[in-house]
């Protein structure tokens, strides 16, 4: 009888609608897959469990939204306005949350030290982890223990003259073109970055300065350059794809996604020639006391009581991985430290004033503890890494499983300022945001490296300057802080030292100006323009 009658219904609908007609299987797709996706968004905006947290709709819904911002290169600026319209958290993805905050900074990086998320895959080298791209805490732990003490401030003592050296040469080619030509600071520290990091890790340099200075490409610091690239392409494609797109017939871009290889073969050749000395009887030395590169210690590290020693593998890629964290990181840092000076007289005046006393010879550099006493100097550098630190970016983490190991288990839910985040949640802040907190420092975009001064010996003043400390984290923090920290320091210091001391720096700003120094950032920051031209006039004796 109800069949009847609704069949009955029907005849009558159609009667009444002559152009119905069945919906086809395209439409009756699109129909439930349109259903699909407002569940969905109904789901992710009022009852997930982070329903509750401050942001976007649209962020909460998928990451899409955000994607379009990180392929802008434009991450960092965007979470801070994130921040200024929602508050010190935000939701920012379906299942990623932002904050602001120096207390959950701790707690998340340095006393429950969540492990890293998987998006750090894509800086894979050689198809192989090394310590940054290795998530689970106790595999970090084993990977960085042969590695940390060769970026002690005692063993990179033992290499100050070899960081000398590579500056001194920088400052005579300078020198050769000063007041003749601008010179693209990214590509000269590049190379300036490859012979540093060479000297103390392989120990010997490619003599990438001297193949800049006369014009020639160098594969290694190419190569370096175009890893990232690489690696961001490489995870976003199957390997079948990336086989094919790999053979496209055009040489750059066959040499970008080689860059990988090209590097492993570099690290090798060392790594072969390294051992092969050892085993002449070279290069063996106490462990605690001698000058020995990086990759000598990798090759005597002893994983455990017995004598396994590190795969060449893994020797390889952790090299590797030094090379891809340090080189870009520092030429972009020193880059916008140089471009700052180009447009502030009155700090290079404060510098050159104190640089004089410290460096009477200028072709002499003063030893490390001497350069680490000097208050501008030091006001400077804290200043340049608040505001132009190379790797300002989100520093994702995972909130673990409640039964996860001891060393980052929480209880229940994680409480991240007073909102419950679930296992398996990606919480993240920023030193880009961390850095600019109004009330922590005032005119947070004015560059001012006087307020890393004391005014006096008050109270006030010691808590001012603690607090400033506490919200700096241009290399991370905690276990996962920056491995080369020690010797990008040195490295800033002898360059910023070096360079106000030989000469005068100027911007043309028909070449460099704020739109193409505009930070964009991939993780690692860069200039819009992907180039710093400054000029450099050599300073009367
Ligand atoms: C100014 C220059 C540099 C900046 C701003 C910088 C910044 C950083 C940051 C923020 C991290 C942490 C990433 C995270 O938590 O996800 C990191 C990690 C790392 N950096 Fe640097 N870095 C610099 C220079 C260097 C240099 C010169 C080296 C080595 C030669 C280096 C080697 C590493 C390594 C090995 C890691 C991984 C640490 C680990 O997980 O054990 N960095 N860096």
């Amino acid at each position: 009888m109800a069949l009847a009658t609704s069949a009955s219904t029907f005849s009558a609908l159609y009667s009444i609608h002559p152009n119905f007609s069945v919906p086809s299987t395209f439409t009756s797709f699109l129909l439930l897959a349109t259903f699909f996706f407002l569940c969905v968004t109904v789901y992710r905006v009022h009852f997930h469990p982070l329903a509750a947290i401050p942001g976007p709709w649209y962020a909460a819904v998928s990451d899409f939204w955000l994607t379009t911002h990180v392929a802008r290169l434009q991450q960092c600026t965007t979470i801070q306005s994130l921040f200024e319209a929602y508050g010190p958290v935000v939701r920012i993805g379906p299942n990623k949350i932002a904050f602001c905050d120096v207390t959950s900074m701790r707690s998340v990086y340095c006393i429950h030290k969540f492990e890293k998320s998987t998006y750090y895959k894509s800086l894979l080298t050689n198809d192989n982890d090394h310590a940054m791209t290795t998530l689970p805490n106790a595999e970090h732990a084993a990977r960085r223990k042969p590695y940390a003490p060769h970026y002690s401030q005692a063993n990179l003592a033992l290499f100050q003259s070899d960081i000398h050296d590579v500056t001194v040469k920088l400052t005579d080619i300078l020198g050769r073109i000063a007041g003749k030509a601008s010179v693209d600071c990214l590509d000269l520290f590049r190379h300036f970055s490859v012979d540093v990091l060479a000297s103390t890790n392989f120990g010997s340099r490619p003599e990438s300065l001297d193949l800049w200075a006369v014009n020639m490409p160098d594969y290694i610091s190419i190569a370096v350059n175009d890893f990232p690239k690489r690696g961001v392409l490489r995870s976003a494609v199957p390997t079948w794809a990336w086989n094919l797109i790999s053979r496209i017939p055009s040489s750059r871009w066959r040499q970008v996604c080689a860059s990988d290889k090209i590097m492993a073969q570099f690290v090798s050749e060392k790594l072969y020639l390294m051992r092969a000395k050892m085993l002449a009887g070279k290069a063996i030395g106490d462990i605690d006391t001698e000058k020995m590169p990086l990759l000598q210690r990798l090759l005597q590290h002893r994983i455990s009581s017995a004598s396994d020693l590190m795969s060449d593998q893994n020797i390889v890629s952790e090299a590797m991985g030094h090379l891809v964290a340090g080189v870009d990181s520092s030429s972009t840092t020193i880059s916008y430290f140089l471009w700052e000076l180009s447009r502030r007289p009155d700090i290079v005046a404060k510098l050159q004033r104190e640089m004089d006393d410290a460096m009477p010879d200028r072709r002499v550099i003063p030893d490390i503890s001497v350069l680490s006493s000097l208050p501008y100097l030091n006001a400077f550098i804290k200043e340049g890494l608040r505001l132009y630190g190379a790797a300002p970016s989100l520093l994702e983490r995972v909130v673990p499983q409640r039964t996860a190991s001891p060393v980052s288990s929480v209880d229940g839910d994680f409480d991240l300022m007073g909102y419950a985040l679930p296992p398996g949640t990606i919480v993240s802040t920023q030193a880009w945001s961390m850095h600019r907190s109004a009330e922590v420092f005032p005119s947070p975009e004015t560059f001012l490296p006087e307020r890393w001064l004391s005014a006096d010996n008050s109270e006030a003043e010691e808590e001012r300057l603690a607090s400033m400390a506490q919200h700096m984290m241009p290399f991370g923090a905690g276990p996962r802080i920056c491995g080369g920290q020690g010797l990008a320091q040195v490295v800033l210091k002898i360059v910023v030292a070096t360079m106000v001391r030989n000469f005068d720096i100027k911007a043309n700003p028909s070449e460099t100006n704020e739109r193409t120094m505009a930070i964009k950032d991939a993780f690692i920051t860069l200039p819009a323009a992907l180039e710093c031209k400054l000029s450099f006039s050599s300073r009367p004796q």
